[in-house]
């Protein structure tokens, strides 16, 4: 168990749905916390404290101002106040496990450990690619918008969270598990060189090679990766409770495999776990799931 830099882990739970325009997401952070979280990760060697959670204006009931860019006030400022946790918890050295919410808090979180790490790199678990603007978008729904943000694309308010000379760099992302790219979504990862596994890369590769290039891709010439969670990365059979699940995804082995490997090559200096959304969940199945793989990511072995 030596294989996580950090061993003082900090949670902080932000219950925030409005970036996935659907209620449930936000209730993600007790749905965590109630599968163990904090038991898990103590049992493994890990000092825990939870931050409780970020204040979420949960009774408000904006009208959506502007229909590509659905609540994108109360996003933004949630995202800024998550940006300036999450800073300073790594500021006191610990390793910040942020529960969501929806993927728009990754604006959030990851900004504030560039603040930390400037030469990031970030594993991307998701059925999805997040990288539509609001030039781009369809729904106007935020999660969909978080990792063209973090590039610098998009509108300032998201742009210009934690600072605008805080971006991720393209070449030092990886997205793994997509099967639901939006045609503007396409183009931009296209343009942008943003190494995508798709599930037919997965089928085709396996989960080993894949994991082994993608590790590779995030450490080049970085200081420490980020692994940002969605639950819908994995298959709606096995993760049913996610706000939009896509099916023909990650079997719960092959996600374990992923966590497993990154585990072992000892790079994670923060992580987040999005898209849980009880609401629509089995028995507490996905938030479930959700701590196994965090346990898996974090040096939980079989034997
Ligand atoms: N984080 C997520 N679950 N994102 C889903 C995004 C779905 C779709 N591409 C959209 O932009 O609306
Ligand atoms: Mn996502
Ligand atoms: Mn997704």
């Amino acid at each position: 168990m030596d294989a996580v830099k950090n061993t003082n882990i900090t949670i902080i739970g932000v219950p925030l749905h409005y970036g996935a325009n659907r209620k449930g997401v936000d209730l993600g952070p007790d749905a965590i916390r109630g599968a163990n979280l904090h038991d898990r990760l103590e049992a493994l060697g890990y000092s825990i404290e939870d931050a409780g959670d970020l204040q979420v204006n949960r009774l408000l009931q904006p009208a959506a101002q502007d229909e590509k860019l659905k609540y994108m006030n109360e996003i933004a400022r949630v995202d800024q106040a998550l940006c300036d946790t999450v800073s300073e918890e790594m500021g006191k050295g610990r390793f910040p496990l942020v529960l969501g919410g929806d993927h728009s808090i990754a604006i959030g979180t990851i900004k504030g450990v560039l603040r930390h790490v400037k030469r990031l790199g970030v594993i991307w678990f998701d059925a999805h690619t997040d990288v539509n603007t609001h030039e781009t978008t369809d729904s106007g729904n935020i999660h969909g918008m978080s990792l063209a943000a973090l590039l610098g694309y998009g509108h300032d308010d998201l742009t210009s969270i934690g600072g605008s000379g805080l971006k991720l760099l393209p070449e030092n992302i990886v997205i793994i598990g997509a099967r639901s790219i939006d045609p503007g979504e396409r183009a931009f990862l296209k343009a942008k060189g943003i190494k995508v596994f798709t599930m037919h890369d997965i089928d085709r590769n396996g989960m080993k090679q894949v994991m082994e290039e993608a590790l590779d891709i995030v450490s080049n010439g970085t200081d420490g990766v980020h692994l940002s969670l969605d639950l819908d990365g994995m298959d709606p059979s096995d993760a049913p409770g996610v706000s939009t699940p896509v099916s023909g995804g990650l079997s719960y082995r092959e996600s374990h495999f992923a966590m497993e490997l990154l585990f072992e090559r000892n790079l994670l200096v923060s992580a987040e776990i999005v898209e849980v959304n009880p609401m629509l969940d089995q028995h507490n199945k996905t938030a479930v799931a959700a701590v196994e793989l965090i346990g898996s990511a974090f040096g939980e072995r079989i034997l």
